[in-house]
Order: structure tokens, then C-alpha cells, then sequence
């Protein structure tokens, strides 16, 4: 936050009239680096973003990954995510170098805010890390009263596809199986899932992978989008139940499509109001807060959904870091006072320390 690396002040100052004009205001500068893909550019940083940061004196520039972190900005915030599959237009780096780079910077300067800490972001490139954050924090009986929280059962392949059926008997898990990646890098294979109907045709997939149990839930998922301390939550079209028939007639693995990037609401469809309703706010709050706590992140969505016939009954299936915010109507406000209150604790916690 600065005006030629100050916090400042404009003068009181008395206008023609004579009269001293209204008490000062804080001319705010507020620089935020960007490290994104040219994707996330174009979907983050629409011209609605840009344009009411800058009257709230937020000025968002690009980080040149060709000079030195130390001469650019200089930057109250560093915004980032970049692809650790493979190079983007936007750089050349692997995200290996790129997090040592952020990380030797942060070491030396540690006034600047790192949305978010690249070791944090590092749990989420696994779909096992992912979710044991999860599974800690044991919301089965915190959560009683607002609703059960927990992960669905699974498996974790790293070699040998032969021992699958055996291993998955051995388990217990219930068919039919989700199949997913296990690392998630930003390409397009990381999302490309599977369902499995019977526990012999997955002796033919390819590891690193996770199976985890399918759980019917009418076709409804619920994104929950955190910036912070706010939290919104949306409705979106997932993969219909699977009933008791289909699993005893189907064999084999299914690959399936990116249902819920592919159906952007699941508004407009003709919703059983029991499927539709929204988990409540307070078991939303408190998952919030305590998942941001155990992440160590500020900018994530999870991706929720309730066991079909029942009321409370929740599992989280997935967590991405710094996700489509763009999709989220109003973004650009919680964006840009997201960072604002970023620097103003900061500001809070110097002057307290002073
Ligand atoms: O591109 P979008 O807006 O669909 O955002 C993707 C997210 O969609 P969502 O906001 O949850 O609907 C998407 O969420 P899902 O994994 O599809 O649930 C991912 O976060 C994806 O990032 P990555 O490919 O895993 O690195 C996100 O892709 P990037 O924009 O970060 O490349
Ligand atoms: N355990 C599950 N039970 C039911 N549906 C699931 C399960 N896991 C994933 N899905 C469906 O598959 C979609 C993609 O899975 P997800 O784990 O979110 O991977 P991605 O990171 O590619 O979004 C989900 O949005 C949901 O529709
Ligand atoms: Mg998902
Ligand atoms: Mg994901």
C-alpha cells in the first residue's frame, strides 16, 4: 500500500470558497504482481476486474518471468498460478522453478503478501494430500447439528495395475469407482475421469490414480468458492445416480466427460427442491473456516456434494486452488475488497506495533 512507497494522505486543504474541504482520504495504491496462465488471464482479469480496482487505486501488473522478482513492482501482493504440466504462452518456467523463485523472493521480502504460500498450494496437486486435510478435521462430529461433512471412501494406485481388483476386495470400497488421476497439474488428462463398473476391468488402467467410491446425489454439485473470508456457494449439473440395475448389467470403465465445467448452472434445470437446496450457511461457515485454516490457503473452491436421500449427509470430492472466480457473479467486488483488507490489517498490525 503506497504512494511513493508510503501510506499517505492528501493535505487538508481549503477550497476557493474558503471553506476546509472534507477530511482526508487515503490515497491507496495498492500493487498486485500477477504470475497466471494466459487462460486464467483471460477468465480473472476480465475488464469489469481491472477497471474497479483501479478506482480503489488497485493496480494489477504483469510479472515479467525473464527479470528478477526483486526488480519489478515493487508489489504489496503476489497473485499466482501457473501450469506445473507444461509450459504456458505466459511462461516458460516448470513449476518447480517457479515456486523456488516466489520462494527466495518471500524470503527476502516478507512485507509482500503470497496469495497463496506455493508449499500450501502443493497439497492440492495431489488428489490424496487434497483430501486428507479433509479427513482430519473430522467435521463427521463437529458438524452434527449443521450436517455430516467427510470424503467419500478410497484408493490410492501408484504401481502395478494387476493388483487393482484384489486390493480394491481387500478395501471394501463399493462399485462403481470414480477413477481420477492422482496428480492434478493443470492439463487436461488430470481431469480426465473415469467410472468404473466392475473391480476386473481396472487391472487394464494406467497409475498413478485414485478410485474412489461413487456417491449418488441426484445430479447436483455444489461449488463453494472461498476468497478469504467470504464464501459463496453455487449450484451445478454433476454426473446423474447410478442405480443397483445399472451396476449389476454394466461392466468395463467409462470414461466420462467435465460435467460440471461443461453445464455452467444447474439453475435453469427443473430441480427436485430437496436436491436443489443449498447446503446450510453455518455448516458452510464453519468449513470455511476451518479448511482455510488447515490448507494454509485463501483462494480455493471445493467441490461438494449430499449423499441422494438424505438431508445432511455432505462429502467433499475435490478442492482446487485459485479457481474460475470469473464464473462467480460479483467477483470483481470480492476481489478487489479482498485485497484491500489485506493491506488494511497489515497496516492495522503496524501501527499496533509501533
Ligand atoms: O478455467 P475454469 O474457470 O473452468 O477453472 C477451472 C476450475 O473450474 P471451477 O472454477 O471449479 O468451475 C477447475 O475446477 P474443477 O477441477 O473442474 O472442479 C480447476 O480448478 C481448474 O484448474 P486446474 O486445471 O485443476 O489447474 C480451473 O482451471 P484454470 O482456470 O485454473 O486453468
Ligand atoms: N465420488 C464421487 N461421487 C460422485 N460423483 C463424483 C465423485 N467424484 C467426482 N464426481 C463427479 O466427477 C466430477 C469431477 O470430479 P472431480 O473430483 O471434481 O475432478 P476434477 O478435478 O477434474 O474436477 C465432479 O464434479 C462430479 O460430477
Ligand atoms: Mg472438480
Ligand atoms: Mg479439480
Amino acid at each position: 500500500m503506497r504512494l511513493n512507497g508510503e501510506i499517505s494522505y492528501r493535505n487538508e486543504e481549503e477550497n476557493e470558497m474558503g471553506s476546509v474541504l472534507p477530511p482526508p482520504l487515503p490515497q491507496l495504491k495498492l500493487v498486485v504482481g500477477y504470475a497466471l496462465t494466459s487462460k486464467k488471464v483471460k477468465s480473472f482479469l476480465q475488464p469489469k476486474l481491472e477497471g474497479l480496482a483501479r478506482k480503489k487505486g488497485i493496480l494489477f501488473v504483469a510479472i515479467d518471468h525473464t527479470r528478477p522478482l526483486s526488480e519489478q513492482g515493487p508489489f504489496d501482493i503476489v497473485l499466482h498460478k501457473v501450469r506445473h504440466c507444461c509450459p504456458d504462452s505466459n511462461s516458460q518456467l516448470t513449476g518447480i522453478e517457479w515456486q523456488q523463485i516466489l520462494e527466495d523472493y518471500w524470503r527476502k521480502h516478507p512485507e509482500v503478501t503470497v496469495l497463496d504460500p506455493p508449499a500450501a498450494i502443493q497439497h492440492l496437486h495431489n488428489r490424496q494430500s487434497m483430501l486428507e486435510g479433509v479427513a482430519d478435521l473430522n467435521l463427521s462430529d463437529c458438524y452434527a447439528s449443521a450436517g455430516k461433512v467427510g470424503v467419500p471412501r478410497q484408493l490410492v494406485i501408484t504401481k502395478d495395475p494387476s493388483t487393482i481388483p484384489d486390493a480394491v476386495t481387500k478395501a471394501g470400497l463399493t462399485l462403481p469407482l470414480v477413477v481420477k488421476p492422482l496428480v492434478v497439474d493443470g492439463s487436461a488428462k488430470s481431469h480426465e475421469l473415469s467410472l468404473a463398473y466392475d473391480r476386473f476391468s481396472l487391472s487394464k488402467l494406467d497409475p498413478p490414480l485414485v478410485l474412489q467410491e461413487f456417491v449418488n446425489h441426484g445430479g447436483v454439485l455444489f461449488k463453494v468458492y472461498i476468497v478469504g473470508e467470504m464464501i459463496k456457494v453455487m449450484r451445478r449439473s454433476s454426473l446423474p445416480d447410478v442405480n443397483k440395475r445399472e451396476i449389476l448389467n454394466n461392466a468395463g470403465v467409462f470414461q466420462f466427460p467435465r460435467v460440471s465445467s461443461a453445464a455452467a448452472s444447474a439453475d435453469d434445470v427443473d430441480l427436485d427442491p430437496i436436491i436443489a437446496e443449498l447446503p446450510p450457511r453455518p455448516l458452510l461457515e464453519r468449513l470455511g473456516r476451518d479448511l482455510r485454516r488447515r490448507l494454509g490457503l485463501r483462494l480455493f473452491n471445493i467441490d461438494m456434494i449430499r449423499e441422494h436421500g438424505t438431508r445432511d449427509r455432505y462429502y467433499i470430492i475435490d478442492i482446487n486452488y485459485f479457481p474460475g472466480y470469473g464464473k462467480m457473479p460479483g467477483y470483481e467486488h470480492i476481489f478487489t475488497d479482498f485485497l484491500l483488507s489485506l493491506v488494511q490489517s497489515k497496516y492495522k498490525r503496524r501501527l499496533s506495533n509501533s
